[in-house]
């Protein structure tokens, strides 16, 4: 299968150094507590958990209900896609600094049926100027699982401004709704 060239570091970019307060080895927490992907006053999200593994890359899981299929009893290939730009969003705020997914690709091996627990693990293969590069791979049930998902994307680093100036009052920075508070 051949890869988008979009989502892999330049050649000869240099592998990236872990940010010097990024979190290691602990739970990483909702962004914000509405979250559709981690948030844990969302009703129907996914309600995403995932730890910082080494200061580039982090393991998270999320377990498919009934309210994420698509054809009767699996997944939607959606919500898959929605886990894994959720996880890689994870791993670009170990960097401390605001990205926003710019590009995002998902590649489907094997259908996810409900109540499966899905093992996504991220991380970052290059930083260059404000692009972050990031791979993922989602396994069924085990860290030894079988590969169901496969992504990669490139995330775009954004001013703090961002999320005020285009979310506002409707889920912007206003009181009790931080980004990354
Ligand atoms: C707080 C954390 C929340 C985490 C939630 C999970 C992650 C998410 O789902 S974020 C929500 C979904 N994403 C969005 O809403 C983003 C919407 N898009 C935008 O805001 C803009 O298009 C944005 C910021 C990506 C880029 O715009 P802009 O700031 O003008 O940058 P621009 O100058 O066009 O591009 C900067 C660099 O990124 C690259 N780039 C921009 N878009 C893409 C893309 N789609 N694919 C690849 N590269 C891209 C450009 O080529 C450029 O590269 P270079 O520096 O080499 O020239």
């Amino acid at each position: 299968m051949n890869r988008s060239t979009l989502t892999v570091p330049p050649a000869g970019t240099p592998q990236p150094e872990p940010h010097p307060e990024a979190s290691v080895g602990v739970p990483l927490g909702p962004h914000y507590a509405r979250c559709f992907g981690c948030g844990p006053d969302h009703p129907t999200g996914l309600h995403l958990e995932a730890v910082s593994h080494d200061g580039l890359s982090v393991h998270a899981e999320f377990t498919v209900g009934d309210l994420h299929q698509g054809a009767p009893g699996l997944a939607h290939g959606g919500v898959l896609a929605t886990a894994i730009d959720e996880a890689l969003g994870m791993v670009v705020w170990l960097l401390r600094k605001p990205y926003v997914t710019g590009r995002l690709e998902t590649d489907y091996l094997r259908p996810v049926p409900v109540g499966t627990t899905l093992l996504i693990t991220t991380r970052c293969t290059g930083v260059v100027g404000r692009k972050a590069y990031l791979e993922a791979e989602a396994r069924l049930d085990a860290p030894d699982g079988p590969v169901a998902v496969r992504g990669a994307a490139v995330f775009v680093e954004v001013p703090a401004a961002h999320f005020e100036r285009h979310g506002g009052g409707a889920g912007g920075m206003v009181p009790g709704r931080e980004v990354n508070p």
